[in-house]
């Protein structure tokens, strides 16, 4: 009988933003989160420190017994951080594999027999319970599995379920989104400045207009086209500002970004899978 643990391989930024998310919104106690890396303790011991959660370099001692085994580490390096735990993994446990773009085939033949394995693509706002997560899953997880799995990520924003082969675009849209918003931060807080705000009065103003545009969005039944337009009186400032947007076709710039994640998301799954798997086809 396994224990209702949480393993996490790989102790970088997302790693981090799940634990926080968990640890801070109180959805689970850190004595039941465990963490390892391949990179120096220190990174461990600040995980340590700043939420309580275990830590250890012995990979045995992370998986064994966790109900919950999450990949976090990057795609290139998930071959070996499979190697290293997958003697000590068994079809009882469930993967998440946080993972741009491998898929739940290539984690399976990795591991090298049948698994339980559910795909995540959260983002960065876990670490806030604000996360946008897509979930997608192999054959073998059960409904309780997926609804032990989608529990998770539900503590620590929302759960949307998607087939395993959205998730390049769902990486493309959601997983990298919140860098695509910091990016129009900077971008603001740049032409606030240049406009005559100071940056913290400025930094204050973004961040408050883009909470509220996005409360918007989550709570009006009205589309964004719509919204839009109640700002915009006509001959006013909104539709001055929007003549310039279009003039420099920032909305086929931002199709062409959400394309190009979501093709790098494939990419970086077939490349990854390709050297991965070289030995074990
Ligand atoms: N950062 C994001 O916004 C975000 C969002 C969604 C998904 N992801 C996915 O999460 C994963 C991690 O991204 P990140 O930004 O946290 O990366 P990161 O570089 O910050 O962290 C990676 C961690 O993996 C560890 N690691 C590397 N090789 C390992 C091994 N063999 N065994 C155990 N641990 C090992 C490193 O020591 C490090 O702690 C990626 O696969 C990425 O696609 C990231
Ligand atoms: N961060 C990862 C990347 O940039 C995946 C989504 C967000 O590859």
């Amino acid at each position: 009988m396994h224990m209702n643990t949480i393993a996490f391989v790989g102790a970088g930024s997302m790693a981090e933003a799940i634990i926080n998310g968990l640890v801070n919104g109180g959805v689970c106690l850190p004595e039941y989160i465990k963490v390892t890396n391949r990179s120096s303790m220190e990174r461990l011991d600040f995980l340590n420190q700043a939420y309580g959660v275990s830590v250890t370099k012995n990979k045995q001692e992370t998986v064994g017994g966790a109900s919950i085994i999450i990949l976090a580490m990057k795609p290139k390096d998930v071959k070996a951080g499979i190697e290293s735990i997958k003697d000590y993994v068994d079809s009882s446990q469930v993967i998440i594999s946080v993972l741009a773009g491998i898929s739940s085939e290539t984690i399976r033949k990795l591991f090298g027999k049948e698994l339980s394995i559910v795909r995540a693509m959260p983002n960065t706002s876990a670490a806030l319970q604000r996360s946008a997560t897509a979930l997608a899953c192999n054959s073998a997880v059960t409904a309780d599995q997926l609804k032990q799995a989608a529990g998770l990520f539900e503590a620590i924003g929302t759960v949307t379920h998607v087939l395993e082969h959205q998730l390049d675009a769902v990486t493309g849209l959601s997983g990298s989104g919140p860098a695509y918003i910091y990016y129009i931060a900077e971008a603001l807080e740049k032409a606030a400045e240049e406009t005559g705000l100071e940056k913290e009065t400025a930094k204050a103003l973004i961040a408050q207009t883009l909470l509220g545009a996005a409360e918007m969005l989550l709570t009006s039944e009205k589309e964004p086209a719509v919204l839009r337009k109640e700002v915009t009186s006509p001959g006013g400032t909104t539709e001055a500002g929007i003549e310039k947007l279009e003039e420099y076709k920032v909305s086929e710039a931002i199709a062409a970004c959400v394309k190009k994640a979501k093709e790098r998301s494939h990419e970086l799954g077939e490349i990854f899978a390709k050297n991965a798997l070289k030995e074990h086809t």
